[in-house]
């Protein structure tokens, strides 16, 4: 058996980023995969400007007691005047502020006497409630990295240099269908021996919800002919070819033999529990997936070892795949799996001033229950017995699901 650390990394060696990049208004391009990097080309703020409604003052005139005339009104949008020596400038949130001014007063520490000058309630230090040009960004600093899954503050702060559009990679295709003559779509009835397709309905919005375009092809009849021919089209159709179900040692299998005909299929045996077989090969010019049928392996499958790979696979660049953090358990695991590494289905508890986990009562692979109740999984070591207090990683669930 291959280890979770050693498939991953082996898949994740696999995944190229789309050769395709297209370029697309910032409305149009959240949660897509930014190409290339963007740089500015102006400072943010433009100029310095006021951080409050007041007025813009030499601080070295300032005195309490004495009344300043006000020389300029000044909203934001206005062009400043050089400020008059002895007066003040009336100024808003924003506005840029007049040449030697050095600080804003707020109004709230100021009083206006019937004449309309201002008097000041405190001398002030240079520089108070001023917003610096540039102190955001600077002209030729490197806003967003490449490579960068666009949320909506990446979004608001290309849009604050000036940006319109941004290059993202193309969407990464992906076909998805589901064997097994059991399996029957929900909103039909269930005859005796039949259980409904739950995997389709997790699958698919993760996969969307992961910026994938999904072509989902259903659940496929159990002949190699047909699963053949599927399997040649979606490999022409799409960029990633995903199955669910199929992929262990029974004969009843045709998934695995149409791959091997129309592609390459490598077969993992990866040491995690649930989740142990995995598929992985080529159909054509995709990739090909084959995820186990439990829905909860599949499950823990797609979000250990194959998410990183379809996000890489969209020219994402992923940080380091690490737990949350350590808590300790309130449970006892007393006859841990001695060859593979566990993911328990956990739920993050708050206890004191801390946090314990809690663990799911029914482990089973076929428990989706499980993954619904939980916040996360643990990850235990082959062999590991937990005991009230042991420390275990844990890992939120994460992106798209
Ligand atoms: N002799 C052995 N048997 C099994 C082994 C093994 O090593 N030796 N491994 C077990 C493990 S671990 C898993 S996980 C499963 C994986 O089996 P498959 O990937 O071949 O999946 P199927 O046999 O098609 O289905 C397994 C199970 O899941 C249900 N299923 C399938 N598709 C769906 C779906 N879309 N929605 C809901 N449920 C689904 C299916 O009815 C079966 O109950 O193999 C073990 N066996
Ligand atoms: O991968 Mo299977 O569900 O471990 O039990």
């Amino acid at each position: 058996m291959q280890s979770v650390d050693a498939t991953r990394d082996a898949l994740l060696a696999c995944a190229r980023a789309p050769a395709q990049s297209e370029i697309l208004p910032l409305l149009d391009i959240a949660h897509r995969v930014l190409a290339r990097p963007l740089v500015a080309r102006l400072d943010v703020p433009p100029h310095d400007n006021s951080a409050m409604d007041g007025y813009a003052v030499r601080s070295s005139e300032l005195k309490p007691g004495v009344a300043f005339e006000v020389s300029q009104r000044l909203p934001a949008g206005s062009l400043p005047s050089p400020l008059l020596p002895a007066s003040v400038a009336r100024i808003f949130t924003g506005a840029m502020l007049p040449e030697g001014a050095d600080a804003v007063v707020m109004q709230e520490h100021t009083s206006t006497l019937p004449d309309g000058r201002v008097m000041f309630d405190d001398v002030v230090r240079s520089g108070l409630n001023i917003r610096r040009r540039g102190e955001d960004i600077t002209d030729g600093s490197s806003v967003l990295a490449g490579g960068l899954r666009l949320k909506p503050a990446h979004l608001g702060l290309a849009a604050s240099v000036g940006v319109a559009s941004l290059p993202v990679y193309t969407q990464l295709r992906v076909a998805v269908f589901f064997t097994g003559d059991e399996l029957q779509e929900p909103g039909r009835p269930a005859l005796p021996g039949h259980i409904y397709n739950a995997n389709r309905y997790w699958l698919v919005p993760a996969l969307r919800a992961l910026g994938c375009e999904v072509l989902d092809l259903g659940i496929v009849p159990d002949r190699l002919a047909d699963t053949r021919q599927l399997l040649r089209d979606a490999g022409q159709a799409a960029d990633v070819v995903m199955t669910c179900g199929g992929v262990s040692v029974g004969e009843e299998d045709h998934v695995k033999a149409a791959v091997c005909a129309e592609g390459e299929l490598q077969q993992w045996r990866v040491a995690i529990k649930p989740g142990k077989p995995l598929a992985f090969g080529r159909v054509g010019q995709a990739d090909f997936i084959g995820l186990p049928g439990n829905p909860v392996a599949a499950w823990v499958g797609f979000i250990v070892l194959v998410r990183d790979f379809l996000r890489a696979r969209q020219g994402e660049v992923l940080p380091r795949w690490q737990p949350q953090g350590w808590l300790p358990a309130s449970f006892r695991w007393p006859r841990p799996d001695p060859r593979r590494e566990e993911f328990l289905r956990v739920r993050v508890v708050p206890d004191g001033t801390s946090h314990v986990l809690h663990a799911y009562p029914q482990q089973g692979s076929a428990v989706l229950s499980s993954c619904v109740w939980s916040d996360g999984l643990a990850r235990l070591q082959p062999g590991q017995v937990v005991e009230p207090g042991t420390l275990l990683p844990v890992y939120g669930w994460g992106a798209g699901v």
